[in-house]
């Protein structure tokens, strides 16, 4: 540990699922501080590492946060957006968080569960002789549909679309539309109404039904801006063409998104599944304001 008056050096990890990247920060007894502007600079491309979200992995024991579920978890995953909010769940990132546990001997492969602020998810990180670049799964648990039913979607271009609420942990808007390139420029972030239906902002699903059990799908992350992927938004959009057509088999569905391919399986009684890569592409140290105590 390399420390200075200013600044602490500690050791991070860089990753992604299907392109909706994540830095992983080991944080194993809890002494991060992780302030606004620090996220937002290590997130920011050009200041810091460049990622849409941070993972701090801590011990359930070490977080108050999560003290209450240490005894079903050793770890919990702390998860920001880039603009420095804290996230409830995140399906990609879960995954990848797994992914780095199981790499560096943290975890061993198989099945484990994480606490999330959202609860307790159970991950599958096949063994090695699986190949380091091999998928994960996460179990997502039942969506919800909390309502109400008159939710507008309206992009930046001035286009309007009814939504459906999907809460998978976190909160998702859906729409569906005819082509991908109708919602325009996602990067801006379009308006919901009614006001009041999400009173601590959403993430915005645009999916195109490609078959019956095969969707494609852009998104509009809270806190983040238009991303590559997003796995709790592939679980959404499942979980909306399913309310709409009035499936409720079990079923397994191809979600294609410009970073690449997300696999959602329904069970039979709407208990969801979410697989797909996971991986950990750089390793280093970074450089953190000090903050009084620093980091394993
Ligand atoms: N990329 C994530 C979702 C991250 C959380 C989201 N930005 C929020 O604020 O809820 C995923 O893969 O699920």
């Amino acid at each position: 540990m390399n420390t200075s008056t200013q600044t602490v050096s500690v050791p991070f990890a860089k990753g992604h699922g299907c392109a909706n990247s994540f830095i992983v920060l080991p944080d194993p007894h809890g002494r991060f501080r992780l302030n606004e502007a620090t996220i937002c600079s290590l997130a920011d491309p050009h200041t810091g590492v460049g990622a849409d979200g941070i993972l701090r992995a801590v011990r359930c024991a070490a977080e108050p946060e999560a003290a209450a579920m240490a005894d079903r978890a050793e770890w919990f995953m702390d998860y920001r957006n880039a603009d420095g909010t804290p996230g409830s769940m995140c399906g990609n990132g879960i995954r990848v968080l797994a992914r780095y546990l199981v790499d560096t001997g943290r975890c061993t492969p198989g099945s484990f569960a994480i606490a999330t602020r959202a609860g307790i998810r159970h991950v599958y990180v096949p063994d090695r002789s699986h190949g380091l670049r091999g998928t994960v799964t996460v179990a997502m648990g039942i969506p919800a549909f909390p309502g109400p039913d008159d939710i507008t979607v309206t992009t930046s271009g001035g286009k309007s679309w009814p939504a459906t609420h999907v809460d998978v942990g976190n909160p998702h808007a859906v729409v569906f539309v005819d082509a991908l390139a109708d919602a325009g420029d996602l990067s801006i972030p379009p308006a919901v109404e009614p006001a009041g239906a999400y009173p601590f902002g959403v993430t915005i699903e645009v999916a195109v039904v490609l078959g019956t059990d095969h969707l494609a799908l852009r998104v509009h992350e809270r806190g983040v801006g238009e991303t590559r992927a997003c796995g709790t938004g592939a679980c959404a959009a499942v979980a909306a063409h399913r309310h709409h057509t009035g499936q409720s088999d079990a079923a397994d569905y191809r979600v294609d998104l410009p970073g690449g391919t997300l696999h959602v399986s329904v069970a039979a009684d709407g208990a969801m599944t979410l697989t797909g890569p996971a991986v950990i592409t750089t390793v280093g140290t970074i450089r953190l304001p000090h903050a009084g105590e620093t980091c394993d």
